[in-house]
Order: structure tokens, then C-alpha cells, then sequence
């Protein structure tokens, strides 16, 4: 198939090296020029996974629309804050009959909307040609070509079963669901969690206390994804579990990251100052307000994002965390 990729960092890379590997026929967008020349002239990527070398059936290209122009698959894979500005880019460009498969994981401030949204708003695609690709999958891993299993959510059997096989190998297994809502929700909010199982690291807590965070993360992340429409059993799956294990344990997590930097005292500003994004920063304030505005308690949401405001320590919030008023487990 022809397959476009549209975000050249670290997740958008090991996608594309995926598809070429499974025989598709790639176009990647990056938005850095020296992305673009490093791909087609040296076969790497110079600024994200710069140790990967890349596949035969895979060039890069630095105008969006052209990138999108034939393709039959697009792979959109830029972080969320900056999404709706590229996608008013590629639009016009866009083929009539293209499935649009969104891997990215988080939610948009400044409009509280998931990707499925924000895609619907800019494109006005029909919802069958909407598909999030959301698991544990960490680019470098994937890259390498070591096992991965991951979960295709859509509102179309027939395109979710074309994905699935076009681009299911025997060391990428994907999944299918019909759950749009719950899948985004899972893997947007799990970042929150992971810079909180990542603060607690930091601050040397112990393992009782991260399996006790995620635990109490993952309640949270279904209390709030099922009042927003997200099925229950969503929130136990690759998207939900798995994802949450692998972020706020797996050493290759840069929410997880943030957060340990955090936990061991050092300034915000400089752990931001990195070229690579932490989705969980800005949604930790977007979940917070989703989360207030529908009436949905989300203690370690509101932790992390009042530790991100500067409004509270880390230590202050293990404190603020444990002397909560004592609940039902299940409530
Ligand atoms: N890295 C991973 O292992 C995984 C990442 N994801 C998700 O994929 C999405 C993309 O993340 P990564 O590829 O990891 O990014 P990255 O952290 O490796 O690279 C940053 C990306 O952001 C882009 N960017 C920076 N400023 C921009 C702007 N103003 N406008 C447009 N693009 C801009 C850069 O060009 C680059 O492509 C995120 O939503 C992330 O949560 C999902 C699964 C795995
Ligand atoms: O979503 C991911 C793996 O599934 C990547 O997590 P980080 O963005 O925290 O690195």
C-alpha cells in the first residue's frame, strides 16, 4: 500500500520503518529540513532514533501535502498541541478514499479535545475513516523489530480488518476495537500517570508505592474515561493497562522521565528544555479540567498538574495523596 507518515520524531520513524518492513511503500513528512536530507541521503534519522538505520521503500519529503498526496493509509503522529495546524496543512492534499490512523497520545489544551475530535473538526473525515492506533510500544523498540502488541480503534470493521492485516507482522500483533473514545482516553491520560510513577522514583518511594500509584492511576483514568463515553474493559487493555505498565515503569518513557527528574528536585524549565515531548505535561492540565468540568475526582491528576503550576512539591503531594478521607476501594 502507499503509506504516509506524518511526524518525523521518534514514534513516527519506528512507524515508518514498521511499514516499510511490512512492504508498504512510505512517504514520511518531517519538519525539520535536516530530518528530510539525513533520511534520503544517509538512510537515518539525525535528530530522532539517529542509531536506526532505515529500510529500502522509505523517503522522506518536507512538504506535508505533498507527503499525503497518494496515500492510502496516513499515519498521523505529530504531538497533539501542534496537530491541528498540520492538519490544516495537509488537508486540501488529503485523497477522498485515505484512512487516517492517529498514533498520537494526548489531549488538546486549549480545546479539551481528543485526536478524534480535533481530526473531525479539521478534516471532517466521515468516522470510518478514523482509526487510533494506541499499546505499549516504545519507538526504539519497535524500531528494533522486537515484539509488540498494540490495538486499532475504529468505527468501521472493514477498514479496522484492512489495517489489522496490512500491518499486523510477526513482530508487530495488533488488535482491534470499536472503542474510539476509550482507547484515545487510555493512552492520553496514561502519560499523566507515568510522570507521577515517575516522580515517585524520584523521590526514592519504593516499589510498594508505584504499584499502589498505578493502581489508583488506572481507577482514575476509567472513572473518567468511562463518564466520557470510553467502554470499561477498554481501560484493562494494551491502551489502558499495558500502556500504563510500560510507561510508568519502562526506562525508555520520557513522561516517566519527566517526572523522576522532577521527583529528584530538578528545576521544571530545564526538564522541558528537551527536543523530545512529554504529551502528560500538557495533558495533565487538559485531563484536570476535563475531569473538574464533568465532575470526575482524579487525585493524581490534579497532583501532577498542580506540581507542573509550581503550586505544590512532590513531597507535599505524597503527603496531600495519603491523608486523603479514607474511601471504599471500588468507589
Ligand atoms: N516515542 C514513542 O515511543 C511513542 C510516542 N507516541 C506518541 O507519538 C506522538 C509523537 O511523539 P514522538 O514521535 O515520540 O515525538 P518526539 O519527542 O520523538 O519528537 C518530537 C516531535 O515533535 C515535532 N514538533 C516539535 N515542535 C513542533 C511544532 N511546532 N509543530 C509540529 N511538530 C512539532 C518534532 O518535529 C518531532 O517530530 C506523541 O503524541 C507521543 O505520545 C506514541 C507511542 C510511542
Ligand atoms: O507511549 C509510549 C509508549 O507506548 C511512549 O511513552 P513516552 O512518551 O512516555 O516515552
Amino acid at each position: 500500500m502507499k503509506v504516509a507518515v506524518v511526524g518525523g520524531g521518534s514514534w513516527g520513524t519506528a512507524l515508518s520503518v514498521h511499514c516499510a518492513r511490512a512492504g508498504h511503500e512510505v512517504v514520511l513528512w518531517a519538519r525539520e529540513p535536516e530530518v528530510v536530507e539525513g533520511v534520503n541521503r544517509e538512510r537515518r534519522n539525525p535528530l530522532f532514533l539517529p542509531e536506526v538505520t532505515l529500510p529500502p521503500g522509505l523517503t522522506a519529503e518536507g512538504d506535508v501535502a505533498q507527503a499525503v498526496s497518494a496515500a492510502e493509509v496516513v499515519f498521523f503522529v505529530v504531538p497533539v498541541q501542534f496537530a491541528r495546524g498540520v492538519l490544516r496543512e495537509m488537508k486540501a492534499a488529503l485523497p477522498v478514499q485515505a484512512v487516517l490512523v492517529s498514533a498520537s497520545k494526548g489531549i488538546e489544551v486549549a480545546s479539551l479535545s481528543r485526536m478524534d475530535e480535533v481530526v473531525a473538526q479539521e478534516l471532517g473525515l466521515e468516522p470510518e475513516r478514523f482509526v487510533a492506533l494506541s499499546g505499549p510500544t516504545f519507538a526504539r523498540e519497535v524500531a528494533a523489530g522486537l515484539p509488540a502488541a498494540a490495538v486499532l480503534a475504529g468505527r468501521s470493521p472493514s477498514s479496522l480488518r484492512m489495517l489489522q492485516e496490512a500491518f499486523s507482522t510477526p513482530s508487530f500483533r495488533l488488535y482491534r476495537s470499536a472503542d474510539v473514545v476509550g482507547v484515545e482516553l487510555a493512552g492520553a491520560l496514561k502519560n499523566v500517570i507515568a510522570i507521577a510513577g515517575g516522580m515517585a522514583t524520584g523521590l526514592g518511594l519504593g516499589h510498594n508505592a508505584l504499584a499502589a500509584l498505578l493502581t489508583r492511576g488506572l481507577h482514575e483514568i476509567a472513572r473518567l474515561g468511562v463518564r466520557l463515553g470510553g467502554q470499561p474493559e477498554t481501560f484493562r487493555g494494551l491502551a489502558g493497562m499495558g500502556d500504563l505498565v510500560l510507561t510508568c515503569t519502562g526506562a525508555l518513557s520520557r513522561n516517566r522521565a519527566v517526572g523522576e527528574r522532577l521527583g529528584r528536585g530538578e528545576p521544571l524549565e530545564q526538564v522541558l528544555s528537551g527536543r523530545e515531548v512529554a504529551e502528560g505535561v500538557p495533558t495533565a492540565r487538559a485531563a484536570a479540567a476535563l475531569a473538574r468540568k464533568n465532575q470526575v475526582e482524579m487525585p493524581i491528576t490534579f497532583a501532577v498538574e498542580a506540581i507542573l503550576d509550581q503550586r505544590l512539591s512532590p513531597r507535599e503531594a505524597v503527603t496531600a495523596l495519603m491523608t486523603r478521607s479514607l474511601k471504599e476501594e471500588l468507589e
